[in-house]
């Protein structure tokens, strides 16, 4: 009898210790999950949960908070207008591409409203967007790629082109610098193979040593070029946006 006592005492304790560490789990399984990561991913972590953007991403079901980048510098200055074709150079996860499709397709019964055409292209997958033509798995650096992107315009032009795009980033500040800088000149050479006259072009840049190159020759090939900073680019990162209207073939 006592032999039976003491075990059932010790199987009721066992539970209870089971509880205990359970309900300690649940309390603090977020804050053990961050203890976990490194202090970048943790200083990542903290910064994504106060970013006003991210949620409203969340909440007008943008794919991430970049999209209001975009919007921004469209609304104050005006590129994109329903029927454009656009290209989204570095298009993934796809945030700049559901700005686009919305933007360049007016909206409305008007059999007769202009359609729009939207490409993107990515090294990453992109997940599928109604309305818009994705290049995953694909290095823009390729020949063979850009044109693989002009075959997809209709009209095998087009008036504006977005580059949001960014390397890997090294930690080597002068080399990640100098392979974006790389980027922006093949979306240059890009435009100079399929963009309208009067197109028009906007790209990520960080702002540094390199930034007066690309500008040179943005301004040699645009009448209008602007450094932009629109209020969702972080105030602590050196990203700036180029944007050159009226593109001028000769
Ligand atoms: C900041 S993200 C773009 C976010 C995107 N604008 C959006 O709103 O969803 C930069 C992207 O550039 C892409 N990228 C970098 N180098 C590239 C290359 N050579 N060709 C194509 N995409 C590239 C990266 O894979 C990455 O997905």
């Amino acid at each position: 009898m006592e032999a039976r006592r003491w075990l059932l005492s010790r199987h009721v304790a066992r539970r209870q210790g089971d509880m205990i560490s359970w309900v300690w789990h649940c309390l603090f399984h977020t804050t053990v999950e961050q203890l976990k990561k490194t202090p970048a991913e943790q200083r990542w972590l903290s910064r994504q949960l106060r970013d006003p953007y991210v949620k409203s991403a969340r909440q007008q079901n943008f794919r991430c908070r970049s999209a209001f980048k975009l919007l921004e510098i469209d609304e104050k200055h005006n590129i994109l207008k329903p029927g454009n074709s656009v290209i989204d150079c570095g298009a993934a996860p796809g945030a700049w591409s559901q700005v686009a499709v919305d933007r360049v397709n007016a909206t409305g019964f008007d059999p007769d409203a202009p359609v729009g055409f939207v490409v993107g292209v990515d090294l990453l997958h992109i997940p599928p967007l109604d309305g818009a033509v994705f290049l995953p798995h694909s290095d823009l650096l390729e020949p063979t790629v850009q044109a693989r992107i002009q075959e997809s315009l209709p009209t095998g032009m087009a008036q504006v082109i977005l580059s949001d795009m960014a390397p890997n980033a090294s930690g080597i500040r002068e080399l990640d610098q100098q392979r974006l800088a790389e980027l922006c000149l093949c979306v240059v050479g890009l435009a100079r193979k399929v963009l309208s006259p009067g197109g028009t072009l906007l790209c990520k840049f960080w702002d540094g040593t390199n930034s007066r190159i690309i500008q040179k020759r943005l301004t040699e090939l645009f009448r209008d070029v602007k450094t932009l900073k629109p209020a969702a680019s972080r105030k602590e990162s050196s990203e700036i946006y180029f944007l050159a209207k009226h593109y001028r073939t000769s």
